[in-house]
């Protein structure tokens, strides 16, 4: 059957879909398969003599495998389909007409420029309108997305908007604040900066006193 996969996105596995819109079962014996294990542990090892050690060192015999591992931690969000649990447990609600505000969830991604670390927060709220969810799936909906290599505001936007399209609710806000490793470690070298990036959708685009009350409630007047 065949598999509808957004242009220039190699592996997103989670956006694997057959003609009836369903993930495909299986990224690793479904067409482009996914590498094997032993070859991402090759890799490893390539990248560890190209850094300039041994592999065959005692100290770094299981380094490949851990890497491996860690990969696995990293990039489970291309396994996950964001959508699925969203929709998993909402619930219709009547006479809730509040904005439900996450906010400080913790955030780990890495950029897809240089594959270190992004940590920050992420800031989720939204006006429902007929459906609510278990707050949870708020914060899993932000880790299937950072769960991946990202830019923030590639980030930003696919949480919003995913929360816009299965709640359909009055409005969506997203606001993220994180640390870029590639600014840190290296390359600039500029510890202590902060990038903010934030999407609002609905009633936090149109109304400013949605959009204030959501931004009194991040910044701790909620
Ligand atoms: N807009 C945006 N930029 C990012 C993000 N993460 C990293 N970057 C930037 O992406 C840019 C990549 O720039 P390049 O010039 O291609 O790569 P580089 O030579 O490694 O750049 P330097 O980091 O300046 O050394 C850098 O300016 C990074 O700071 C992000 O989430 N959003
Ligand atoms: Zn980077």
């Amino acid at each position: 059957m065949p598999l509808d996969r957004p242009p220039g996105k190699p592996h997103p596995y989670s956006d694997y879909r057959d003609a009836a819109g369903r993930l495909h079962p299986d990224p690793d014996t479904g067409p482009d398969p996914r590498p094997s294990r032993e070859e991402a542990e090759e890799a490893v090892r390539t990248l560890l003599r190209w850094a300039g050690d041994d592999p065959t060192r005692e100290g770094l015999l299981d380094t490949p495998k851990r890497v491996a591992a860690a990969y696995e931690e990293f990039f489970a969000g291309y396994a996950e389909d964001p959508r699925d649990i969203l929709m998993r447990t909402f619930e219709e609600v009547e006479g809730y007409d509040e904005m439900v505000v996450l906010r400080d969830i913790r955030l780990e991604s890495h950029c897809e420029h240089h594959m270190v670390p992004i940590i920050g927060k992420a800031h989720v709220a939204y006006l429902p309108d007929s459906r609510v969810v278990g707050i949870s799936k708020l914060a899993r909906v932000v880790d299937a997305y950072a769960k991946r290599l990202q830019i923030q505001e590639t980030l930003t936007a696919q949480i919003a908007n995913t929360i816009n399209d299965v709640l359909a609710p009055k409005g969506v806000a997203v606001v993220i604040e994180a640390a870029h490793q590639c600014m840190t470690t290296r390359g600039v070298h500029k510890p202590g900066v902060t990038m903010v990036t934030s999407r609002m959708l609905g009633a936090f685009r149109t109304s400013s006193d949605t959009r204030r009350e959501f931004l009194s409630m991040i910044n701790g007047g909620g």
